[in-house]
């Protein structure tokens, strides 16, 4: 646990770089590094831990450092409360009223009940999801699995190898590894080594995927030689999975209103090795192209913008960068490319809907207002649907993810079939 005044300056520095929160915290995190060039490879790495763990623990943390929580007493409450160095070790790096201070946040560290400080989730959304249904002990569960800094996932691509044939070679690289519970194609690595530089990243034999991310393509399950809609297909997470399992057949139609993220999956693209992907730039969820694809698409994947609060184990920072104003605008905008997405799929095809979100507003409640004003559409069983694509796992008539109960990020799906 020893740790450097280098690495505490460093430290203080990126807390006060990334806490007013004005952009997502690893895009100012790579910005901080790129700015410090000098600080090596040891201390980038408990430089980010320190970030995200004071961002992990920050509803704790503000109570620690009383009415200003500066970005030192945020880092010395996080060494002292959270990583748990004792008075002993911070004392060469710290003053004597620093010292006295140290004390008192060591003995108030478990001082307090409130369920948003158990949880580490600010009070809206403590509130939301009590609207849900769960109970306090559910909250604080989910609050805590969140809480950690999840598991590495990579899929294989089975276009240029099998699984077990990388879970051998990573045996022989002395990386530990063991295969997701639930993806046929997913392997979860038990540290987080840089795995972009490995030669099978390089050569596109692996991408990074959480394994929930992947159950989703698996739900949608496109077949050889199909039409496919990836609505909103960012930087082609699952857009490559698509892919994958087209067998690098058919037509895939990548939509996106964002250049920046259709340039980024330009290269995983390259990487891959599919040459069924057609990434096409829309205007918003109204543009005429989409029109024209109007009831010829087998399947659709709308995996809609949201508030991303499954995500909180690798993204801490959007539970204070969210908001209810937030939630409902992204509310209105999860609708409305739904409503749109539905003219796509032909009479018997699959509209899948999916966020990265754990609250209902953004998931089962979009899906009812959505069956009332369509009701050619029909809901069919989550469950069901994997089993086709041989995975075991049934989480009711949606699948809904957590780490807690599934070790991966919280997502949610609802499989729609348009009956007429
Ligand atoms: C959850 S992210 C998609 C992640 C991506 N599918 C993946 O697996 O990596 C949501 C995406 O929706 C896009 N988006 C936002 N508004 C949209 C709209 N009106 N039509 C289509 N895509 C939209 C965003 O640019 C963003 O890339």
């Amino acid at each position: 646990m020893a740790f450097t005044s280098t690495q505490l300056a460093a430290t203080i520095d990126a807390v006060r770089a990334v806490m007013p929160l004005r952009a997502p915290a690893d895009i100012e995190m790579s910005r901080f590094f790129r700015e410090h060039p000098k600080l090596g490879a040891q201390d980038r790495a408990f430089v980010a831990e320190a970030v995200f763990g004071i961002l992990r623990n920050k509803i704790q943390l503000d109570r620690l450092s009383g009415a200003q929580p500066t970005p030192r007493k945020l880092t010395l409450a996080w060494l002292a409360a959270v990583y748990g160095l004792n008075l002993r070790e911070l004392t060469p790096y710290i003053t004597e009223s620093e010292q006295r201070w140290i004390s008192e946040v060591k003995a108030a560290k478990s001082a307090s009940a409130e369920i948003e400080e158990l949880a580490e989730l600010p009070s809206w959304i403590v509130g939301m999801l009590r609207e849900d249904g769960l109970g306090d002990e559910q909250i604080i569960e989910m609050g805590r699995a969140f809480g950690s800094s999840g598991s590495l996932d990579l899929r294989v691509n089975t276009i240029k190898a099998n699984r077990e044939a990388v879970l051998e070679r990573f045996s022989q690289d002395g990386i530990a590894h063991s295969p997701t519970p639930f993806s046929p194609h997913g392997i979860r690595l038990a540290g987080k080594p840089t795995i972009n530089r490995h030669p099978l990243f390089q050569e596109g034999v692996i991408e990074v995927q959480d394994e929930g991310s992947q159950l989703l393509g698996l739900l949608l399950a496109p077949k050889r030689g199909e039409m496919i809609v990836d609505f909103c297909a960012g930087a082609g997470g699952k857009t490559l999975l698509l892919g994958m399992l087209m067998q690098s057949s058919g037509r895939l139609y990548a939509f996106d209103v964002s250049e920046k993220r259709l340039a980024n999956l330009k290269p995983r693209l390259a990487r891959s090795g599919l040459s069924n992907v057609h990434p096409q730039l829309i205007s918003s969820e109204n543009d005429p192209k989409i029109k024209r694809l109007s009831g010829k698409i087998d399947r659709v994947l709308v995996d809609a913008p949201c508030s991303g609060l499954g995500t909180l184990r690798r993204n801490p920072d959007l539970k204070f960068r969210q908001s209810p104003q937030s939630v409902a605008e992204l509310n209105a905008k999860q609708l409305s490319i739904l409503t749109s997405a539905a003219r796509l799929p032909k009479v018997g095809g699959r509209l899948v809907y999916a966020t990265c979100s754990i609250l209902q507003v953004e998931n089962q409640k979009v899906i009812e207002s959505f069956l009332q004003s369509h009701p050619n559409f029909v809901v069919r069983d989550a469950g069901e649907a994997l089993a086709s694509s041989r995975v075991e796992l049934n989480t009711g008539p949606f699948l809904q993810l957590n780490p807690k109960d599934h070790q991966c990020d919280g997502f949610f799906a609802a499989v729609l079939e348009r009956v007429e």
